[in-house]
């Protein structure tokens, strides 16, 4: 808990061993109103679409930006793992990265504000979350056990009250909730105006829907399943990437005994995309996913799988052999989910140490 503590002192949490990732086919001008809490912080900006076009970074902010030319500099043939025209573009970025913990932000997410006005520093609760352990084998209901005025409740087992690690912390949205098109159509000016004072850990055997647009990772513990998919220009289906990491990186978490997070902190969502784009991109997932989940629902990992890396080729090993039958989409996905361990390996050599052991 003693890291939490730095939060008092001058300097702001993880400064040196955080990156925030930000995908963008549009501007960075959001981050005139993040500055206070994101100028002390190394960016890594992944900028998506033409690569002849210039992205302007605001003044006074550190950071690294890469192109597709980039990105096919740097991976070579294995920049086929990496998706064009689409958020998913932004698994790259983890993969670059040589800090320690990752948010990832988009750039149409602006600072929120808490029922009292007061401007949430959404990236300082984010660490927190990932700093202070998560609790997966038991559901206390009196949510985050760790969080100062908390604890654990009557008959919450003594032996499961350390908690585990905590890979993910994943993060909500005031205005413009993440809804898919079909709810999009049919509720145009619903927006999420109900903040709630709660982080949870999502109890292990339990899927989520994991979104990509305010989220926290811990990459030493989970980073090489948060590969984000084969989406956007060439694939039949977009708005699925952070998807397909949150269900991929839930198994593997169960697997190795680590947490995931959900609740606060939230961001201010400005912008709904398109319905009907979204629509046209998202509709194979929403009959597929009605197979894809059975299919996250029973994967078991072998104990042998003591890696991240090893539990996801055993992973993508697994959709190819069972998700192959439902669309030919998943054999590519499958050798993709490959070249993206080996990308990750080329570029992160030391990382192949075991992350925790299998539960
Ligand atoms: O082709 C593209 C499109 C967008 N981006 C960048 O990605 C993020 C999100 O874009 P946007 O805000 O337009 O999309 P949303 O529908 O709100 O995104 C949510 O749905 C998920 C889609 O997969 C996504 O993870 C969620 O955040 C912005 O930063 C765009 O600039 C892109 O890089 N390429
Ligand atoms: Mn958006």
């Amino acid at each position: 808990m003693a890291a939490i503590q730095a939060s008092k002192s001058s300097t702001p949490l993880l400064k040196d061993e955080l990156d925030i990732v930000i995908p963008t086919i549009r501007n960075l001008d959001f981050l005139e109103m993040w500055r206070p809490f994101f100028q002390p912080y190394h960016l890594i900006i992944v900028q998506d679409g033409d690569p002849s076009k210039t992205i302007n970074v605001p003044e006074g902010f550190d950071y690294e930006l890469y192109n597709r030319n980039d990105i096919n500099k740097i991976l070579g043939p294995k920049a086929s793992c990496i998706s064009f025209k689409d958020s998913a573009c932004r698994c790259f970025g983890y993969m670059v990265s040589k800090k320690k913990y990752i948010f990832t932000i988009d750039d149409d997410c602006f600072v929120a504000k808490d029922p009292t006005g007061k401007e949430i520093n959404a990236l300082e609760q984010h660490i927190k979350n990932l700093l202070s352990p998560s609790s997966p084998f038991f559901f206390n209901t009196l949510y985050d056990p760790y969080r100062d005025g908390a604890d654990f409740v009557r008959g919450y087992p003594f032996s499961l009250r350390e908690g585990v690690p905590t890979a993910v912390s994943h993060g909500l949205w005031l205005n413009i909730p993440d809804y898919d098109a079909p709810t999009q159509l049919v509720k145009p000016r619903e927006r999420n105006t109900r903040y709630v004072d709660a982080v949870m850990t999502i109890p292990k055997g339990t899927l989520f829907p994991m979104c990509g647009m305010n989220l926290g990772f811990n990459r030493e513990l989970i980073g090489p399943a948060m590969y984000f998919g084969l989406m956007g220009d060439g694939q039949p289906i977009g708005r699925y990437d952070d998807m397909w990491a949150g269900w991929c990186t839930k198994v593997i978490c169960d697997h190795l005994g680590l947490g995931i997070k959900t609740g606060l902190p939230y961001i201010w969502h400005s912008k709904a995309s398109n319905p009907f784009v979204n629509l046209k991109k998202e509709y194979k997932g929403i009959y597929w996913q009605e197979e894809l989940i059975p299919f996250f629902q029973s994967v078991t990992l072998p104990k042998d799988c003591t890696t991240v890396q090893k539990c996801y080729l055993e992973l993508a090993k697994q959709v190819k052999a069972k998700l192959g039958k439902v669309d030919e989409y998943f054999n590519k996905l499958a050798d993709a989910m490959v070249t993206w361990i080996e990308a990750w390996d080329e570029l992160n050599p030391s990382t192949g140490l075991a992350n925790g052991s299998a539960k």
